[in-house]
């Protein structure tokens, strides 16, 4: 009877999961024990002093991760002046490591095969200034949205181009690359239609394809990319779409291919503590359903495989 009252409140079946994957099922109940993390847009740290006395907290500077802060795991950032006016996101430390682990360069052509919502597509971006591009590539077309929305709110998205795609499929090499002899402008110069500064409004061709993919949110990997956002200086203004979607060749890709490539394929949650705890009020069933679930587990594992490979 004690033992069971001193047994953390998570499901068997999720008790069972930690087990068998060598997890210590405290780390999913210690809610104070993980800080959450905010990082400053480069030039931003004005706002910090501000910040700190609006939420009432103190930011602690993580040193081992340019512009990141830790603070409490209780404070509500999303209210705050600095975070509705684009000056601080929050995203956790583990992302910021991922990210700084691609040792991003001045000028470097960055693919993000699975992007949003965006967290690490805005950081590598920031890293970049006003230098080389970012590809950013998700499944989810709704997800995609929310991710150019970010690259707005955070105006970030002239050097970004966003493809709804399959990353395990996806093959275009970075805009702005002529893959023959001929110099860019010379091709230009003969075609006709060229893409024009992206702009938010559709035209009736646009609408009437999204209309027509209506509740299709996902893509499959035999659909072709679907360009949904990109910056005026991503390459892709100016280009024809001829140029833009022109498979590439293993010997333009080794000279015109890009420099990175992130790989944040969804995962089982297993370290995603904060996600897990939400299930407390979503319901556990919830959890089981939509984590647990093994066939859910082994089509995650054989995508993960496929994106990888
Ligand atoms: C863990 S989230 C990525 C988080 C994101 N990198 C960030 O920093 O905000 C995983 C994403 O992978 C996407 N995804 C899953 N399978 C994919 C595939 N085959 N091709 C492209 N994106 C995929 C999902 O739609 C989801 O948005």
């Amino acid at each position: 009877m004690e033992q069971e009252a001193s047994k953390p409140p998570l499901p068997d079946a999720f008790l069972a999961f930690l087990e068998a994957n060598g997890l210590d099922p405290s780390i999913y109940t210690s809610f104070d024990s993980t800080p959450r993390y905010v990082r400053l847009k480069p030039n931003c740290e004005a706002y910090l002093e501000e910040f700190e006395a609006e939420m009432n907290c103190k930011l602690q500077r993580v040193d081992w991760l340019p512009g990141f802060y830790s603070l409490h795991s209780n404070t509500q950032i999303a209210n705050s002046k600095a975070y509705l006016e684009g000056k601080i996101y929050g995203i956790d430390a583990s992302s910021g490591a991922a990210v700084m682990a691609l040792n991003v360069s001045t000028g470097d052509h960055v693919l993000d095969l699975c992007a949003a919502p965006g967290a690490k597509l805005c950081m590598v971006l920031d890293l970049l200034g006003d230098s080389g591009s970012v590809t950013g590539v998700d499944v989810a077309r709704h997800r995609l949205a929310a991710c150019r929305t970010m690259l707005q709110k955070y105006n970030l998205g002239d050097r970004c181009r966003l493809f709804v795609a399959d990353g395990a499929t996806f093959s275009l090499i970075p805009a702005g690359f002529c893959s023959d002899n001929k110099s860019c402008e010379t091709v230009l110069a003969e075609k006709a239609e060229v893409f024009k500064e992206w702009t938010s409004k559709r035209t009736w061709k646009e609408r009437k394809r999204a209309r027509k993919s209506g509740n299709l949110q996902l893509v499959s990997g035999s659909q072709p990319p679907d360009l949904i956002y990109y910056g005026r200086h991503s390459g892709v203004v100016g280009l024809t779409k001829d140029d833009l979607y022109k498979n590439a060749y293993d010997r333009i890709i080794m000279s015109h291919g890009y420099d990175k490539v992130l790989v944040d394929a969804e995962c089982t949650h297993d370290g995603s503590v904060k996600h897990i705890q939400k299930f407390e009020h979503w319901g556990w069933k919830t959890l089981e359903r939509r984590v647990l679930d093994a066939d859910r587990t082994d089509n995650l594992f054989a995508l993960q495989s496929r994106i990888n490979s």
